[in-house]
C-alpha cells in the first residue's frame, strides 16, 4: 500500500492533538484528548503519564477514522510533548508516580542547596540553563530525598514524547531537544556530562542515551497497534520538544527567524546556529540539527484565558447553546470593546509562578487598576495583555542576550484569537505571521517523521512545502505609544509587589 501521510502526536499541557498530514502539510483529519492537571499542593502541578498515552489511543483511532485512510498508508509518526517531565519507569516500564510538570515548583530547596554547593556559574557553564525548580533535574533528587520507595525502583527517566515513544514501540530514548531539562546535559555538546551528574546526584544509569530527533527509534508494535490503531511496524522517530516542533511546524529553521507561542504556555524562541545562554533564559536544541532555540518561556499564555473561561464564563458558555459562538469567542468579543491599555488596568500573569525572566516560583496573578468603571471585558484584555506583556519582556532580554527578533511567526491555541494576536504585535512593535495555530505542533512533529523516513530530503523542502502564511498583523505606532506606558506599570508593579512574593 502506498505510504503517503505522515502522523503527528502532540502531548500538550491541557490536552494531546493527532492530526495526519498529506505531504503538503494539508490536515487530513485532527482529534484531541483531554487529560488534567493535578495541583495537589500549592506549587505543584502533576499529570499521569497513563492519562496521556489513552487520550494518544483514543485521538488516534479517530483522527485515522476521520481521515478515511487506512492505517498502513501512514509512512511514519513524530511525537512531540511538553517539557521536563521526570516520568519514573521500573524495569518492566511501569509508570512509577505521577510526574511533576514543567509549572511544578516543588523544588526549589533542592535548587538553592544545588546552587550553594555546586556554584550556580558551574552549573549554568555546562547546561546553559539557570538550575530552577520547573527543569527536570531538581524533580528526581525530590524523588530521592521524599519519595524513596519510588527512587528505589527507577530504571530510567523519560520525557513526555519518549514515553508515548516508548509505549509505541517499546524503545528507550531521550532526544536531543528535551535534553536541556536535566542540568547535567552538556549544552554546547549535545551528550551528558559525567561529571556534572554526579555532582548533581543524578545517576548516570537514569538516563537514555541521546539521539536526534528525527531518528527512527522503533516501529509500532503489535501491542501498541491494538490500543491506539495504528498498523504495526510503522516506523516512530524520537520527536522532542513540542515548543521546539512547533517552532518548525511555524517554519522557523534559520538563524534569527522567531516564533512566539501561545499553548498553556507563553513565551517565544529564537533560532541560532550559535551558542548563546542567559541565565534569565532558557535554552535548548531545535528539533532542527545544528540549531539552538533561545526562549522565553512563561507559565501564563493560553492558559490565562483558559483559567478566566473556567473560572468566569459561565454566562457564556449558556449563552453559546444560542448564538453558537464559542465562550472563548465571546469573550475575545467584550474585549475587543475595550481600548488599547485597558483604561489603566494592568495584569501579571504569574499563575503558577513565573518562568523567565524572572524566575519567581512565588510569583503570582495580579489584577491591578480595578475601580467601579471596569467590566468583564477589562479583566478579558488585561488578561490578554498581561501575556503580551511578558513576552515582551523576554523579547527585550533576548536583545540584551544579543539575540534580536524581527517578525513573530506565532503557534499554539491563542494564535486563534485575532484580537490577542494583534495585542501581541502592538505591544512588541513586531508584525506577527500566523501561519497555523492549532496544528503547527503536529506538523513539526510530522515533519520530523517525515525527514526520518526520507519523505522529505530536508527541512528546507519539507518547511517549503508545508509551511503556508495565513494572516499577518501589523503593529499599529499608536497602540504601541499606549502600550508603552503599560509596560512600565507592569514592571513597576512587579518590582513593588516581588517582596511580597516570596516563601512563606
Ligand atoms: N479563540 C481563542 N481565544 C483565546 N484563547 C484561545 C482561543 N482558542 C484557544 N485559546 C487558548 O489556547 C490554549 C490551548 O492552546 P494549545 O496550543 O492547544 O495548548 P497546549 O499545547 O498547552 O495544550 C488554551 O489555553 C486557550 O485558552
Ligand atoms: O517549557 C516550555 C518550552 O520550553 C513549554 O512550552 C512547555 O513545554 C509547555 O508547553 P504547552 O503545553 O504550553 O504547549
Amino acid at each position: 500500500m502506498k505510504k503517503s501521510y505522515l502522523l503527528g502526536i502532540d502531548i500538550g499541557t491541557s490536552a494531546c492533538k493527532v492530526a495526519v498530514f498529506d505531504r503538503e502539510g494539508r490536515v487530513l483529519a485532527a482529534a484531541n484528548g483531554a487529560y488534567p492537571v493535578y495541583y495537589p499542593h500549592e506549587g505543584w502541578a502533576e499529570q499521569n503519564p497513563e492519562e496521556w498515552w489513552s487520550a494518544v489511543c483514543q485521538a488516534t483511532e479517530e483522527t485515522i477514522q476521520k481521515a478515511g485512510i487506512a492505517p498502513e498508508e501512514i509512512a511514519g509518526v513524530g511525537i512531540d510533548g511538553q517539557s521536563w517531565s521526570a516520568i519514573a519507569i521500573d524495569q518492566e516500564g511501569k509508570v512509577l508516580t505521577n510526574t511533576p510538570i514543567w509549572m511544578d515548583t516543588r523544588a526549589q530547596s533542592i535548587c538553592d542547596r544545588l546552587n550553594q554547593e555546586i556554584g550556580a556559574d558551574e552549573i549554568f557553564k555546562i547546561s546553559g540553563n539557570s538550575l530552577q525548580p520547573s527543569y527536570s533535574t531538581a524533580k528526581i533528587i525530590w524523588y530521592r530525598e521524599n519519595k524513596p520507595e519510588v527512587y528505589e525502583k527507577i530504571y530510567k527517566i523519560l520525557q513526555s514524547n519518549s514515553y508515548i515513544a516508548f509505549k509505541l514501540t517499546d524503545a528507550i530514548t531521550q532526544d536531543v531537544s528535551q535534553g536541556y531539562g536535566l542540568h547535567c546535559f552538556d549544552m554546547k555538546k549535545g551528550c551528558w556530562d559525567e561529571e556534572m551528574c554526579e555532582q548533581l546526584g543524578i545517576p548516570m544509569g537514569f538516563l537514555p542515551e541521546i539521539c536526534d530527533c528525527d531518528h527512527v527509534v522503533g516501529t509500532v508494535t503489535a501491542k501498541a497497534a491494538t490500543e491506539c490503531g495504528l498498523a504495526e511496524g510503522t516506523p516512530v522517530v524520537a520527536g522532542g520538544l513540542d515548543a521546539a516542533c512547533g517552532t518548525l511546524g511555524a517554519g522557523v529553521i534559520h538563524t534569527g527567524e522567531t516564533q512566539e507561542q501561545g499553548g498553556q504556555a507563553g513565551g517565544m524562541s529564537i533560532c541560532t546556529d550559535e551558542y548563546k545562554a542567559d541565565p534569565r533564559l532558557i535554552l535548548s536544541y531545535h528539533v532542527v540539527p545544528g540549531k539552538w532555540l533561545l526562549q522565553g518561556g512563561t507559565t501564563g499564555g493560553g492558559g490565562v484565558m483558559r483559567w478566566f473561561e473556567h473560572e468566569f464564563a459561565d454566562y457564556e458558555r449558556m449563552m453559546k447553546e444560542q448564538t453558537g459562538a464559542s465562550s472563548l469567542d465571546q469573550l475575545n468579543e467584550i474585549a475587543e470593546k475595550v481600548a488599547p491599555g485597558c483604561d489603566g488596568m494592568v495584569f501579571l500573569p504569574y499563575m503558577s509562578g513565573e518562568r523567565s525572566p524572572i524566575w519567581n516560583p512565588y510569583a503570582k496573578g495580579v489584577f491591578y487598576g480595578l475601580d467601579f468603571a471596569k467590566t468583564k471585558g477589562h479583566m478579558v484584555r488585561a488578561c490578554m495583555e498581561g501575556v503580551a506583556l511578558s513576552l515582551r519582556h523576554n523579547l527585550e532580554v533576548a536583545e540584551e542576550a544579543g539575540a534580536d527578533a524581527e517578525v513573530l511567526r506565532s503557534m499554539g491555541g491563542s494564535a486563534n484569537s485575532l484580537l490577542w494576536t494583534q495585542i501581541k504585535s502592538d505591544i512588541t512593535g513586531k508584525p506577527i505571521v500566523v501561519p497555523a495555530s492549532d496544528t503547527a505542533t503536529t506538523l513539526g512533529a510530522a515533519i520530523l517523521a517525515g525527514v526520518g523516513v526520507g519523505f522529505y530530503k530536508d527541512y528546507d523542502e519539507a518547511v517549503s512545502l508545508t509551511v503556508k502564511e495565513t494572516r499577518r498583523h501589523e503593529p499599529s505606532p499608536e497602540n504601541k505609544a499606549v502600550y508603552d506606558k503599560t509596560y512600565q506599570t507592569y514592571l513597576e508593579l512587579y518590582k513593588s509587589l516581588a517582596h511580597m512574593m516570596t516563601a512563606k
